[in-house]
């Protein structure tokens, strides 16, 4: 031990001094290194040899040497170079930005030979990722080159989104099997078959179709089901839609076959829809090809009675007694039937079969919306406006019918009727200024546009039942009906519900409800909405009275405060949102 002191005392100057200077970590190693090479030392001599070689290593010496350097710049106070350096680096950032920002650094294509043939041409490959979703683009043959095309890409599909393939670009080949002298089906099989990534070779098409129509929004008036429709493109790119429905045109730009998306579901792609002008053809051969026919009702249209209002707080006029069982026995003169028809009872076979929407929020300095209620005889149409203006007579009214009976003793002109000459009457039914009118024991009955009219200028809401072939007459700019759908339960329902009601009858004796009448009334609810359903604003189910009433109530409120689809003749530009 006596020997070891000298030697370790004889480590170079500058190692004895490193433990204060490195802090305790380090001192702490120069410590356990000293151990351990006494160990060394005792038992082998060469042991000094390790000591020499540790001390010597490269790695401690760098080691020391960052020490050593890190010790010196600690001492130094740093100042910039220059007063100005922090705003010289701004600048050199910045100019190092824009040079790179400006540079092209797009590859540099070599030229193109001079000497390719005319007729090559630019093709394009198209990998789409097949996933649950169809590819959304349909294919044609070109009648005269039997090339396979492109016919459209469908909006919001996988081709479509992919920004990749466009109406009119031609298919050459299909996961590397060329599709020249194919049929479109046979491409289709190949589609079908296919799993995970497709690859398409095209030729673009030189001009890709541009979208620039504005988005369109129609009312269904028909119901259309692309699996009844051989003609389609393609069938799985069918649309259905049934009459009422709100659709989104997207795209207009094929003659025949629209794209478009139901409102209620605008987050899928778009579907195939027949155009305007194909569904008139379609009308026209089919009204061409049927055997002439007088034209038939759906019921015919009688101007159902007085109103018997005793017993009651207040006069509510232009209710009717129900004409169920009259209207049974009833022939109606041919005038009249003419006449209704006319006046757009019935729907001329030719009808637009999209009625183009916007919509309408009623400002409250506007007119209410004429509040009409469609419903089968029977079913409680004239029960829940009894109810409704019973709520507030002074918000809800009826308008006052017209009649060319004479007025009994106890009646007012005006009040439970306006009493006129049969030429003033007929005279307001051939100016279209009825909007419905029938015959009963010898007298005309009618509503007119004025008297509706007459309860809005009052700022009240006008609340009327009509036959559903008066809809048509009643869908004016100037009265904006709502129209609400009032139908029976299921049969089951309505024998528990019905128990205890009664009908009122032309006999003045109420008869209870046997299971033919609310059959009837069934069949009938169901002929209306095939027929009239594309009218329909609101559809209410009248089972429980009070519910229905309620359900009433806030349809109402809703057609008058919040915005609602209507034609869009019955609205400005200027006032659509
Ligand atoms: N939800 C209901 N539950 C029970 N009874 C009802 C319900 N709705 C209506 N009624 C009753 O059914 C009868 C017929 O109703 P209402 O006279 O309103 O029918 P309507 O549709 O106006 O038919 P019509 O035009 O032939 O008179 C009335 O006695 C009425 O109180």
């Amino acid at each position: 031990m006596t020997e070891l002191k000298p030697r370790v005392q004889g480590i170079p100057g500058w190692l004895s001094g490193l433990a204060p200077a490195f802090g305790p970590g380090l001192s702490q190693i120069l410590r356990l290194v000293l151990q351990e090479l006494n160990l060394f030392y005792s038992r082998d001599v060469n042991g000094v040899c390790l000591l020499y070689d540790l001390l010597h290593s490269p790695w401690l010496q760098a080691l020391l040497k960052v020490y050593d350097c890190l010790q010196e710049f600690k001492e130094k106070k740093l100042v910039p170079a220059t007063t100005h350096a922090q705003t010289l680096s701004c600048e050199a950032l910045l100019s190092a930005h824009d040079t790179v920002a400006q540079k092209d650094f797009e590859p540099l294509l070599p030229p193109l030979p001079d000497n390719i043939p005319e007729s090559e041409e630019a093709m394009r490959i198209v990998c789409l990722v097949k996933n649950q979703q169809p590819l959304g683009a349909t294919i044609k043959r070109h009648e005269m080159t039997g090339d396979i095309l492109v016919a459209r890409v469908i909006h919001g599909g996988l081709a479509e989104r992919s920004g990749l393939l466009y109406a009119g670009d031609k298919l050459v080949e299909v996961n590397g099997v060329s599709v020249e002298g194919l049929e479109p089906e046979q491409v289709i099989h190949i589609l079908a078959m296919s799993r995970g990534t497709i690859m398409f070779k095209v030729v673009p098409v030189s001009a890709p179709p541009v979208n620039s129509q504005k988005m369109v929004y129609v009312r269904a008036m028909i119901e259309y089901w692309p699996q009844e429709d051989p003609t389609i493109p393609c069938m799985d790119a069918g649309l259905p839609f049934q009459k009422g429905d709100i659709l989104q045109i997207v795209d207009q730009n094929d003659a025949l076959w629209w794209q478009a998306r139901k409102i209620s579901d605008l987050g899928t792609c778009a579907g195939l829809i027949p155009s305007n002008h194909l569904l008139k053809r379609k009308q026209r051969e089919f009204w061409w090809s049927q055997p002439y026919q007088p034209h038939a009702h759906l019921k015919p249209t009688i101007y159902k009675g007085e109103f018997v209002g005793s017993g009651q707080k207040f006069f509510i006029a232009g209710f009717r007694r129900s004409m169920r069982l009259c209207r049974r026995k009833s022939h109606l003169g041919q005038l009249r039937a003419a006449e209704v028809c006319k006046a757009g009872g019935c729907l001329s076979a030719l009808a637009a079969p999209y009625e183009e929407v916007v919509r309408y929020q009623r400002c409250p300095s506007d007119k209410h919306r004429l509040i009409v209620l469609v419903g089968p005889s029977g079913v409680g149409v004239n029960e829940l406006r009894r109810q409704l203006i019973e709520l507030n007579p002074n918000h809800f009214q009826s308008a006052v019918p017209h009649t060319t009976r004479s007025k009994k003793s106890y009646e007012m002109d005006g009040r439970e009727y306006h009493y006129v000459s049969k030429e003033t009457f007929e005279s307001l039914v051939y100016s279209h200024r009825m909007l419905e009118y029938g015959e009963y024991k010898g007298h005309l009955y009618g509503t007119s546009v004025d008297a509706v009219q007459t309860v809005l200028d009052e700022g009240k809401i006008c609340v009327m039942d009509l036959e559903p072939q008066g809809i048509q007459v009643a869908r004016t700019q100037e009265l904006k009906p709502y129209v609400i759908f009032i139908k029976p339960s299921n049969m089951s329902c309505m024998k528990q519900s019905r128990k205890n009601a009664k009908m009122i009858t032309d006999y003045f004796v109420d008869m209870k409800f046997k299971d033919e009448d609310l059959q009837e009334m069934e069949d009938l609810a169901q002929k209306m909405e095939t027929q009239f359903g594309q009218f329909f604003d609101h559809v209410i189910v009248n089972d429980n009275l009070q519910d229905a009433c309620a359900q009433l109530l806030s349809a109402v409120q809703k057609a008058q405060e919040e915005p609602q689809w209507v034609p869009a003749t019955w609205v400005s530009s200027d006032t659509e949102s």
